[in-house]
């Protein structure tokens, strides 16, 4: 039998990884779905969801209101102005969301169903209702580390992240391209001449950076740079990306303050496009040989891939090129660190629009239809 699902996002970079995601595995088969806008109510529905009626008023609490699930990739602001008065008329249907908002909120579960599918079958079977996906780095950590965190293995971990341009939005990705354009052009013909002396080139390079490229959307240029500093300021040292490391891992992975694991430490913008990376050292609760722990990663979940700790492998398959475009999350530089036997280094690399964003919440909704 299928049911309507309302979708709301359908059209922004996550919301277009999602729907991709559905047509690949065929989900759109188990639901009739209602598509909503925010800016263009009585639209046509997207060409690849035949029969669907108009893109309704997003915003028309009525016609939501008759949804029995919602799924939103529309951000954060339409769910502070929806989903509480939404929920005020009585409405009690399940409320899947990319946004953060909500992820917090004692009557929430941040889904990722490799890691917590116990979570969200108890939270479903005892009435829970608002069904959220996690931080993009916290869920692709965990996606990685899973055999580690699952199983108890650690006593707390600090990660180091290199956050792609896709965090921040599709005009942030085109920003970092134009730079990366721009740049060039500023020493194009420098690098068609072998004999131009490198120094001048890479002076041009920083005039550029210092003051001709356009960073409206990063505030200051990533292209051939870093950035420090993700999300806002806590006021105590930590950047709110930081503090949700440590918030989610544990929300996700069901932790108690008496069990809780600490994991916190420092989010890092670079300029690749879609995947974000991370290095962790993580201090466990015993001291498993590295073959133990390769083991018990790979056979965590199917989309972690454990990659061998050489030079070659490492730097074929642990990066944000080999990894976008696919659920893959590969896992490797694990080895013993000169701390001590219980102390070890990890690299995991996820895109953060798939696992990050999009799979989880697809997946939630396969699993709230029972088809998961
Ligand atoms: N980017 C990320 O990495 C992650 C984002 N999220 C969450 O998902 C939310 C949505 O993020 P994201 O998908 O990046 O946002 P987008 O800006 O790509 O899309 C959001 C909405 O913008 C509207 N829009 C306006 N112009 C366009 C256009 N030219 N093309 C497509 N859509 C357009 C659409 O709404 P309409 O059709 O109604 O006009 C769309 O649903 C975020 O706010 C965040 O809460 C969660 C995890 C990761
Ligand atoms: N903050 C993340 C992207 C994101 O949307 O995160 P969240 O879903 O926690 O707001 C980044 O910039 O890489």
């Amino acid at each position: 039998m299928t049911s309507s699902v309302g979708f709301v996002g359908y059209r922004g970079m996550v919301g277009s990884v999602l729907m991709q995601r559905m047509q690949d595995e065929g989900d759109f088969a188990n639901l009739d779905p209602v598509f909503f806008s925010t800016s263009n109510a009585g639209g046509a529905a997207p060409a690849f969801a035949e029969g669907a009626p108009a893109l309704q008023d997003a915003y028309d609490l009525d016609t939501l209101a008759k949804l029995p699930i919602i799924v939103t990739a529309q951000g954060g602001d339409y769910t502070s102005a929806v989903h509480g008065d939404l929920r005020k008329r009585g409405w009690d249907g399940l409320w899947i969301d990319a946004a953060s908002t909500l992820r917090m909120n004692d009557d929430s579960v941040i889904v990722l169903d490799p890691v917590n599918r116990n979570v969200i079958d108890k939270s479903l079977g005892d009435g829970t209702k608002d069904f959220v996906g996690g931080n993009c780095t916290v869920s692709c950590m965990l996606m990685g580390l899973g055999g580690l965190f699952k199983n108890g293995l650690v006593e707390w971990g600090t990660s180091m992240t290199y956050q792609a341009a896709s965090g921040g939005g599709a005009r942030h990705m085109r920003e970092l391209l134009t730079q990366f354009g721009d740049i060039n052009n500023h020493v194009a013909s420098e690098l068609d001449d072998p004999a131009s002396a490198i120094l001048e080139i890479d002076r041009k390079v920083l005039a550029a950076q210092r003051g001709g490229l356009d960073a409206t959307q990063f505030g200051v240029p990533l292209a051939g740079s870093l950035i420090p500093w993700i999300d806002s300021d806590l006021g105590n040292g930590q950047s709110k990306e930081e503090w949700k490391a440590g918030v989610e891992t544990n929300k996700i992975l069901g932790n108690t303050e008496a069990n809780k694991v600490v994991v916190d430490g420092l989010c890092v913008r670079i300029g690749a496009m879609r995947s974000h990376s991370q290095a962790l050292t993580l201090k466990l609760t015993e001291d498993l040989s590295v073959s133990e722990i390769e083991k018990l990663l790979a056979e965590d979940n199917e989309w972690a891939k454990v990659v061998p700790n050489t030079k070659e492998a490492t730097v074929d398959a642990l990066t944000p090129v080999a990894a976008s475009g696919t659920l893959d999350i590969p896992v490797g530089r694990i080895r013993k660190l000169e701390m001590g036997p219980k102390y070890i280094s990890a690299f995991t690399v996820g895109d953060q629009l798939l696992w990050g964003a999009a799979e989880p919440l697809r997946r939630m909704l396969a699993i709230a239809q029972g088809r998961l």
